[in-house]
C-alpha cells in the first residue's frame, strides 16, 4: 500500500453520504437568481388570464354581462360558469369527496370567490377586462359563525346538496353540516369519565390561518390541437395526482398529458389541492388555441386557495389524583368553508385527527369530529403538519398543561408520569394507531437537563413573588411541550387520493462512467430533495452524492409517485430510493463475484465496493462495476445497471420531541419576548443534520408566526380581515427568535434505513409550546386557557380579564 492509497474515512467522506452535513446542492442556482420558476416559463404566444372575484360573502349571481369586456382591446375570451358547462366542468370534485364550483354557478359563497375567468395578451389588459365585466348580484345572509352553522333558523348554502341527506363520508345532520366521524370506544370512554377523581374540560380554538409559501400558487396550460396533448406547467406538490385527475375529469389520455412542476418557491401544503385557476387556464388554452398562464397576487393566495386549520376542540381529560390519566374524549367543530376541500387522504375525513391521544398512555379515548359549510374560503390543508396532527398536538398539549395546573403539578412531571415507556413500543393506541418506535423519557430528561429546567421554575417562582409584591410588571412563563407526529402516508391499504393509493418510487440508472441519474415520484419545494435522495445512495451504492443528479416533478419521465405533503417523502420515497438502490447492488454483486471468480457469499460490502472476506487486497469498487455491467457482464447476464422500486410501506412512522420555550410578558402592554427556545427532535437516521437543522427553523418560524399572531379573520359579514401581509402576520429576522436545536436517535424498526420525516415536527411542536408559554405564563394569576394568536393585543386583554391592568 503506497501513502496514495486513500484510508476507509477518507472514502467514506468523499461519498458524501448519510450522516453528512451536505451543502445543498440546489441552492448555486438559487442564490443565483437561476431558479426555474413557473412564471419563468415563457411560451411563444402565451396569453394570461385573471379572475372577477365576488365581492360578497354569500349571494345569488343573477346576470354576468361580459359584453364590455370582450370589446378592451387585447382581451380575447371571458370564460364564465356557463362556458364550462359547454365542456362538463363547472363544477370539479375536491380531493376530500365533495364538489366545489370553478365558477360562479348561480351563487357565490365566499367572498373573493372565482367568478368569471378574463384572457388577455397580457397580465394588465386581462385586469381592465376584469373591472369590465359587469355581475349583478342579490345579497344573502353569510353564515360567518360554525357554531351557528347548525342551528335550525341557518342560511342554506349549498343549494347543490339539497335533499342529499348522506355525503362523502356518511349521513348530514342538517343542510349546512358535511360528516360526522367518530373514532374511539365511547362506552368505555364514558365510563372512566364517571369513576375519575379529577377531570377538565376546555374548548381549545385552533385558529384559521394559511401557509402563504412566498411563490403563489400558479399554472400555464398550452393544448396542441395537432396531437390532441395537453402540457400544464404548474405549482404542483404532487404532479401525478394532477396528471391522473385530470386524464379521469377532462377525458384525455393520460399519456396525452404532461404535467411538470418546476422549482417551486414553497409550498407548506398550498400546492397540495386543486384550484380553479388550474382547471380555467387549461380550458382557456383548449378554447383559444394558446398557451394561457394564471399566476395569483397575494390577496387572492391568501384569500381564496386552501385555508389550514379551523378546528374548534372541546377537550376533555379524565384523570386520578396522583395524576395517571385515564380517558380522553374530545369533540371537534370543524370549520371547512364553502365546500369541503380538505387535503386529507379519502378515508380520513379529518385527517390522523386520531392521534389527539399524543405522547401518553391513554387507556381509552373517544374522538367525535363535525364538518360544518360556512361562508369563507374552501381548503383544508396541512400547512405543515400532515393533516391535522398539529390540531391534535395543540389539543392534547394544551390539555395536558391544564390537567396539571388543576391537580398542582408540574406539567413536565406530569407528562413523564404518563409518556408511552420505551419498552411499550410498538404501541397500540386507544385510537387506532400503531405507534412504530420511541423513546420518550430519554428526550424529555435530555430536554429538562441541557435547558436548567428545576433552575427555570425556580426563577419563575420569584419572578411571580416579584410581581405579586408589585416590583415588577413582567411575568414569566415556560412552555413545555412533547409532541408524537404521525408521518409517512403511506400505507395504501388505508390512504389513498381519489382512490390513488399512497406509495411512492425511486427510479436509478448508473452509467457505464460511474455517475448516474434518479428519478423519484416527490417534488421539492425547498426541502433539499436534491442534496438528500443522492446521500442515501451514495451510502447505499458508494456513488459519491456529487456524481448522482436527482430527477422530481415531470410526469414524463419521473416513475409514478404521490408527491411531497405531509412529510411523506423521507418515511415513503426515502424507502423506494433505498430498496431502488438495493436492487442495484444485488446486481452489483453478482457482476463482483464474476469478476473476481469467488461465489456472491465470499464478498463483503465495503463502502464504495465489493471485497473478497478475508482477502482485503482482492476488492472491485463500484466505479468499475458499472463500466463492467455495460461493457462486459457475465455471459448470459442483461447488460446495464439500473433498478426501480415501488414502496409501499408497511406502517407509518412516528417522530417525535421535546420542546421548551422561555418567554417574558409584559402585562401592560402585551408585549412578549421569547428569551429561549429550544428544540429536541428525533426523526429516527438522520439523513443530512444540516437540512434537518433548517427544517426545524424554518417550522419553528411557522410555529412561532401562527402561536403568536398569524391568523385568516373575518367579519361578522364575511369580509376578510387579514387579505395582506401588512394584516397577515410573516416573521421577519428581526421577530424571530433563536432556535437551539438538539436530538436523540431512535430510528424507525420497519423503514430500511430507519429514518423518518422531519419537516413538520417543528410547526406541530412549536405552536403547542408557544402556546403553553403565553398560558404558563398568565396561570399564576387564575387563567387556565387564553385562545392563541397571542399578539400583543390579545396578552394584553388577558392581563385586563384577569384584573391585573386598569
Ligand atoms: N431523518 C431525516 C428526515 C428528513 N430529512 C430531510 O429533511 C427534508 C424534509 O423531509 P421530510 O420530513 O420527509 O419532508 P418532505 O416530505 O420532504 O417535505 C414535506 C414537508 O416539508 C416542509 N419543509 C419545507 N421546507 C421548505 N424549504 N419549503 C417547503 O415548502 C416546506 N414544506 C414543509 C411541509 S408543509 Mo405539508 O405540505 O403542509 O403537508 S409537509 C412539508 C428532506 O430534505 C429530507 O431529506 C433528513 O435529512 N433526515
Ligand atoms: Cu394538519
Amino acid at each position: 500500500m503506497n501513502d496514495m492509497t486513500p484510508t476507509r474515512e477518507q472514502r467514506e467522506a468523499k461519498l458524501e453520504g448519510m450522516g453528512c452535513k451536505r451543502k445543498r446542492v440546489e441552492d448555486i442556482r438559487f442564490t443565483q437568481g437561476r431558479g426555474q420558476y413557473v412564471d419563468d416559463v415563457k411560451l411563444p404566444g402565451m396569453l394570461h388570464g385573471d379572475f372577477v372575484r365576488s365581492p360578497y360573502a354569500h349571494a345569488r349571481v343573477k346576470s354576468i354581462n361580459t359584453e364590455k369586456a370582450l370589446k378592451v382591446p387585447g382581451v380575447l375570451a371571458v370564460i364564465t360558469a356557463e362556458t364550462l358547462k359547454t365542456v362538463n366542468l363547472a363544477w370539479m370534485p375536491t380531493l376530500a369527496g365533495d364538489v366545489q364550483m370553478v365558477l360562479a354557478d348561480g351563487k357565490v359563497l365566499f367572498q373573493n370567490q372565482e367568478v368569471a375567468f378574463v384572457v388577455a395578451t397580457d397580465r394588465y389588459t386581462a385586469d381592465d377586462g376584469i373591472n369590465a365585466v359587469e355581475v349583478e348580484y342579490e345579497q344573502l345572509e353569510p353564515q360567518i359563525d360554525p357554531f351557528t352553522a347548525m342551528d335550525p333558523g341557518a342560511p342554506v348554502l349549498r343549494e347543490d346538496l339539497t335533499g342529499k341527506n348522506t355525503g362523502a363520508h356518511g349521513p348530514r345532520k342538517h343542510h349546512n353540516h358535511i360528516f360526522e366521524w367518530t373514532v374511539g370506544d365511547k362506552d368505555l370512554t364514558d365510563a372512566a369519565f364517571r369513576k375519575a377523581d379529577v377531570t377538565i374540560k376546555e374548548m381549545i380554538s385552533y385558529h384559521r390561518t394559511h401557509p402563504s409559501p412566498l411563490e403563489t400558487c400558479q399554472s400555464l396550460c398550452s393544448f396542441d390541437k395537432i396531437k390532441g396533448e395537453l402540457t400544464i406547467y404548474g405549482t404542483f406538490q404532487a404532479p401525478h395526482v394532477v396528471r391522473t385527475v385530470v386524464a379521469l375529469i377532462a377525458k384525455i389520455p393520460e399519456h396525452k398529458i404532461h404535467v411538470i412542476a418546476p422549482d417551486i418557491g414553497g409550498g407548506f401544503g398550498n400546492k397540495v389541492g386543486v384550484y380553479p385557476g388550474y382547471v380555467c387556464s387549461a380550458v382557456a388554452s383548449i378554447v383559444t388555441g394558446k398557451p394561457v398562464k394564471w399566476v395569483e397576487d397575494r390577496i387572492e393566495n391568501l384569500t381564496s386557495t386552501s385555508f389550514a386549520r379551523d378546528y374548534h376542540m372541546t377537550t376533555e381529560i379524565a384523570a386520578t389524583k396522583e395524576g395517571k390519566v385515564t380517558g380522553l374524549r374530545v369533540h371537534v367543530l370543524a370549520d371547512h368553508g364553502a365546500f369541503d376541500a380538505c387535503a386529507d387522504p379519502s378515508k380520513w375525513p379529518a385527517g390522523f385527527m386520531n392521534i389527539v391521544t399524543g405522547s401518553y398512555d391513554f387507556p381509552v379515548a373517544h374522538l367525535a369530529v363535525d364538518g360544518v359549510y360556512t361562508n369563507k374560503a374552501p381548503g383544508g390543508v396541512a400547512y405543515r403538519c400532515s393533516f391535522r396532527v398539529t390540531e391534535a398536538a395543540y389539543c392534547i398539549e394544551r390539555a395536558m398543561d391544564i390537567l396539571a395546573q388543576k391537580l398542582g403539578m408540574d406539567p413536565a412531571e406530569l407528562r413523564l408520569k404518563n409518556f408511552i415507556k420505551a419498552e411499550q413500543f410498538p404501541y397500540q393506541s386507544a385510537l387506532g394507531w400503531e405507534y412504530d418506535s420511541g423513546d420518550y423519557h430519554t428526550a424529555m430528561k435530555q430536554m429538562m437537563e441541557k435547558v436548567d429546567y428545576a433552575g427555570l421554575r425556580k426563577e419563575q417562582a420569584e419572578k411571580r413573588e416579584a410581581f405579586r409584591r408589585g416590583e415588577t410588571r413582567e411575568i414569566m412563563g415556560l412552555g413545555v411541550s412533547f409532541f408524537t407526529e404521525i408521518v409517512g402516508a403511506g400505507p395504501s391499504k388505508n390512504c389513498d387520493i381519489l382512490g390513488i393509493a399512497m406509495f411512492d418510487s425511486c427510479e436509478i440508472r448508473l452509467h457505464p462512467t460511474g455517475s448516474g441519474v434518479a428519478r423519484v415520484g416527490t417534488k421539492s419545494q425547498g426541502q433539499g430533495h436534491e442534496t438528500t435522495w443522492a446521500q442515501i445512495i451514495a451510502t447505499e451504492i458508494g456513488i459519491p452524492a456529487d456524481d448522482i443528479t436527482v430527477e422530481e416533478g415531470n410526469t414524463d419521465t419521473a416513475p409514478y409517485g404521490l408527491g411531497t405533503y405531509g412529510s411523506r417523502s423521507t418515511p415513503v420515497a426515502g424507502a423506494a430510493i433505498a430498496m431502488a438502490a438495493r436492487k442495484i447492488k444485488a446486481k452489483a454483486q453478482m457482476i463482483a463475484a464474476y469478476k473476481l471468480e469467488v461465489h456472491e457469499d465470499d464478498l463483503e460490502w465495503d463502502i464504495d465496493g465489493f471485497r473478497v472476506k478475508g482477502l482485503p487486497e482482492k476488492v472491485l469498487g463500484m466505479k468499475d462495476i458499472c463500466w463492467i455491467a455495460y461493457n462486459a457482464p457475465p455471459p448470459g447476464m442483461e447488460p446495464g445497471l439500473e433498478a426501480v422500486s415501488y414502496y409501499d410501506p408497511p406502517n407509518m412512522t412516528y417522530p417525535f420531541g421535546a420542546y421548551l420555550c422561555v418567554m417574558d410578558i409584559d402585562v401592560d402592554t402585551g408585549v412578549y419576548k421569547v428569551r429561549r427556545f429550544y428544540a429536541l427532535d428525533d426523526c429516527g437516521t438522520r439523513i443530512n443534520p444540516m437540512i434537518i437543522e433548517g427544517q426545524v427553523h424554518g417550522g419553528l418560524t411557522e410555529a412561532f408566526a401562527i402561536a403568536m399572531g398569524q391568523e385568516i379573520r373575518y367579519d361578522d359579514t364575511g369580509n376578510v380581515m387579514s387579505g395582506s401581509f401588512m394584516d397577515f402576520f410573516i416573521p421577519t429576522a428581526v421577530e424571530t427568535p433563536k432556535w437551539e436545536t438538539d436530538f436523540t436517535v431512535t430510528p424507525s424498526p420497519h423503514h430500511p434505513i430507519g429514518a423518518k420525516g422531519v419537516g413538520e415536527s417543528p410547526n406541530v411542536g412549536g405552536v403547542p409550546c408557544f402556546s403553553n408559554a403565553v398560558n404558563d405564563a398568565f396561570s399564576f394569576l387564575g387563567s387556565t386557557h387564553i385562545q392563541m394568536p397571542h399578539d400583543y393585543w390579545r396578552n394584553w386583554q388577558a392581563a385586563k380579564a384577569l384584573g391585573v391592568v386598569g
